[in-house]
């Protein structure tokens, strides 16, 4: 294991009462640093101490004994993680990696102009390919990972999935890192060199960029199924429940829709129900709401809605134009 040159295990924090093996740690951090106390390969980082100490990964790594501090003007041989990088980690690396091990730059994101890269790094300067963050600082936000995931991201890439594991486990959070970026890791895991894992980062961000797209496109359909506002309550409420809810509900054939999402009552299909004393609203196929004959109409596909129609339009209690606004109220 690389130990940093101004730590030893007395810095270590221990629990208060407690042996070590126990599973009834006061806090799952302390029971973590009995847990870890060697890595396989070197860990390395450059501090220049710009981030809280309470919430930088890079000095929980150096409290627990895992990583070697470097001094500016020291260089590295194994794979740095680095935003000076120029090619991406990648499967080939592996070797590097598990001969020397990996380094990281213990620095704020805001605050990169002040690092000395020029001083720093070594021959195998690297960039993480898209990866998206675990941490409580930076959740879900891309590229921007702490310096934990930056190297369990690393070891994840050249296969080395024991090893991001082992690190990660020391934070609450960390094995979140691997569970919501599983998919897109063993794309990386099946690349070969670095230009492989561009490409692939590539196809997966045009792959998220199509879906982002046909989101937007499938929300703007939806709002225009909703049709008329004014739909009747009831209908409303069956569109918060479950769509498992929804598929039994219409299974049971309390409502029924067309094939525009419209609901039809079950009266538009039945006379007799016709006669039923119980008139529901009904919508035609652009949710306007329409009285009972319109529907019947409608159903038949004989003649849609028609404003000049004066004898429906009296029985009808509301009545929408095609936009659903609201035109004649009773
Ligand atoms: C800027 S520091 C921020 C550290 C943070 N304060 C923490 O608590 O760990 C994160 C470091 O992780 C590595 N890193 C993270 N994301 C990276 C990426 N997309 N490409 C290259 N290196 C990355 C770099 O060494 C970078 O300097």
């Amino acid at each position: 294991m690389a130990k940093g040159k101004n730590k030893g295990t007395s810095d270590t924090p221990r629990p208060s009462g407690h042996t070590g093996g126990s599973k009834h740690s006061r806090r799952s951090e302390t029971k973590q640093y009995t847990k870890t106390t060697s890595f396989p390969t070197k860990l390395a980082m450059w501090d220049f101490d710009h981030c809280d100490p309470k919430r930088c990964s890079g000095k929980k790594l150096e409290r627990l004994g895992l990583i070697k501090n470097m001094r500016v003007g020291q260089k590295f041989q194994g794979i740095v993680v680095s935003p000076n990088g120029k090619g991406v980690v990648c499967p080939n690396d592996l070797e590097i990696v598990v001969s020397n091990g990996a380094a990281v730059v213990e620095c704020s994101w805001a605050r990169l102009d002040e690092v000395p890269f020029n001083k720093i790094g070594g021959k195998h300067e690297r960039l993480l390919p898209y990866l998206v963050a675990a941490n409580q600082v930076n959740y879900g936000r891309p590229w921007k990972l702490n310096c934990v995931e930056a190297l369990a991201a690393c070891f994840a890439i050249v296969g080395k999935m024991e090893w991001a594991e082992q690190l990660l486990s020391n934070f609450s959070w960390g094995l979140a890192f691997l569970e919501i970026n599983k998919e897109l890791l063993e794309v990386y895991q099946a690349c070969t060199d670095s230009e492989s894992v561009t490409k692939a980062q590539n196809e997966w961000m045009d792959k998220l960029q199509r879906e982002v797209q046909e989101r937007k496109e499938h929300d703007g359909e939806d709002l225009w199924m909703q049709g008329n506002a004014n739909r009747h309550a009831v209908d409303e409420s069956e569109e918060d429940d479950s769509e498992e809810e929804e598929e039994e509900e219409e299974e049971e054939e309390e409502v029924e829709y067309d094939n525009l999402g419209n609901i039809i009552s079950k009266h538009s299909h039945s006379h007799e129900e016709d006669e039923s004393e119980d008139e529901e609203p009904q919508y035609d196929s652009l949710g306007n709401l329409i009285s009972k004959h319109d529907a019947e109409e409608v159903e038949e596909g004989s003649e849609e809605y028609s404003d000049e129609d004066e004898d429906e339009e009296e029985e009808a209690e509301e009545l929408y134009d095609k936009l659903g606004n609201l035109i004649i109220s009773n």
